[in-house]
């Protein structure tokens, strides 16, 4: 291995500086993320010369503006942008009290991947999925001139995932069986740790009994009543505890993968009125951005391919084969219903395919 940072460790370093507010050098040019941009940085990338507004689609029909690229749109920066314009194009919080914030002059080159590259790297970085670009003739340049990190916009776009590694496990009695086992599990690139709950011994060569559970502190840890996700999870580790046997999965992708404080916001837009998927997409996020590579990959770290997979959802079955894994059954998990979430699990229904 050699002694520099590898690509995907770049990427690790790249997302830290984004949450900074620092911008990131790519193939095509210069990024910053619009959650974290500061008035002196938006001053300087102007100088600079022509810098663009990067939104996802999701996010540009709810502003009514054209996508010229399919998956994204890009704004030239108005001559007087401010701070509180390109925040308020990239979050919705306020768009029911200012809902025209055009018009734009759009730009409709084909140099589109620097910005598609750099949302999904603010994506991944837990950010709202907007950003500011530069394009640059010379981007190795820039970055050494302004210490900036520098990553392969080819390596964003293929999203590899980083390898999870098991960094340790040990015996963990609890009220549902006195056979527990934690362990956690970390990716190469030092990325959110996630962890697997092994109860019993379950043979390897059978299907074992498997719970993929999104980590939602709203509802695992504080009782919130606009989901079920609390009483799923106890629910799951339950029937484990009465089968003997089982594993379960606990992924830190909060919020279908968007992260707590995106989470939130769609709590706030869900109070004005709009559903769980219909805020997800205001925000400019797909309705699950969840990356079930990680969970694969974990099941079969711990040696297994074979699943009867507690849940509702048949997409997480496809996605489940999709990467390798076996789901010999589906076991339903029909827990926690309540008159706070019946209209977010009917929503789930109607528009997701859960069985309920
Ligand atoms: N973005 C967003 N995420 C939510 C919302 N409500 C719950 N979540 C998240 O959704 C995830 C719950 O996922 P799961 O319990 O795996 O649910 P599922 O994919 O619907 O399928 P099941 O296996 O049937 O439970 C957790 O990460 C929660 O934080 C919401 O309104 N918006
Ligand atoms: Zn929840």
């Amino acid at each position: 291995m050699a002694f520099s940072p590898d690509n995907i460790e770049k990427l690790a370093r790249a997302r830290a500086d984004l949450r900074m507010g620092v911008p990131v050098v790519m193939s095509d040019g210069v990024i910053l993320a619009v959650e974290t941009l500061k008035a002196d940085r938006l001053k300087d990338l102007c100088s600079f010369g022509a810098a663009q507004l990067a939104l996802t689609d999701w996010r540009a029909r709810t502003l009514k503006v054209h996508v010229y690229d399919s998956d994204l749109t890009r704004i030239a920066l108005p001559e007087d942008v401010s701070l509180s314009w390109v925040r308020a194009m990239a979050d919705p919080a306020d768009d029911l009290n200012m809902p025209m914030k055009g018009p734009h002059k759009m730009v409709r080159d084909d140099q589109s991947a620097l910005a598609r590259a750099g949302i999904q790297l603010a994506k991944s970085a837990r950010l709202l999925p907007a950003v500011l670009c530069l394009p640059l003739d010379m981007p190795a340049g820039f970055a050494h001139q302004h210490d900036l990190t520098m990553v392969d916009q080819a390596v964003v776009l293929n999203s590899q995932l980083s390898p999870m590694q098991p960094v340790v496990h040990a015996r963990l009695p609890m009220t549902v069986s006195d056979a527990g086992r934690l362990h956690v599990f970390r990716p190469e690139d030092g990325g959110e740790e996630h962890y697997a709950v092994e109860i019993g011994t379950p043979d390897r060569s059978k299907p074992v009994l498997a719970r993929l559970h999104s980590a939602c502190f709203t509802g695992d840890v504080l009782g919130s009543l606009k989901c079920d996700c609390g009483p799923q999870l106890h629910g799951a580790l339950a029937q484990m505890g009465e089968e003997g046997q089982g594993v379960l999965l606990y992924l830190n992708q909060e919020g279908r993968g968007i992260g707590l404080a995106n989470k939130m916001r769609a709590y706030a837009l869900q109070d004005q009125g709009f559903d769980t998927v219909e805020a997800n997409h205001r925000l400019g996020f797909e309705d699950d951005e969840r990356d079930f590579r990680i969970g694969a990959e974990i099941l079969r770290k711990l040696g297994f391919d074979q699943v009867r997979l507690m849940t509702n959802n048949p997409a997480k079955i496809a996605r489940m084969e999709g990467c390798g894994i076996t789901v010999t059954e589906r076991v339903p998990l029909q827990v926690g219903r309540n008159p706070l979430n019946d209209h977010y699990l009917q929503t789930k229904a109607a528009k997701s395919g859960h069985l309920f």
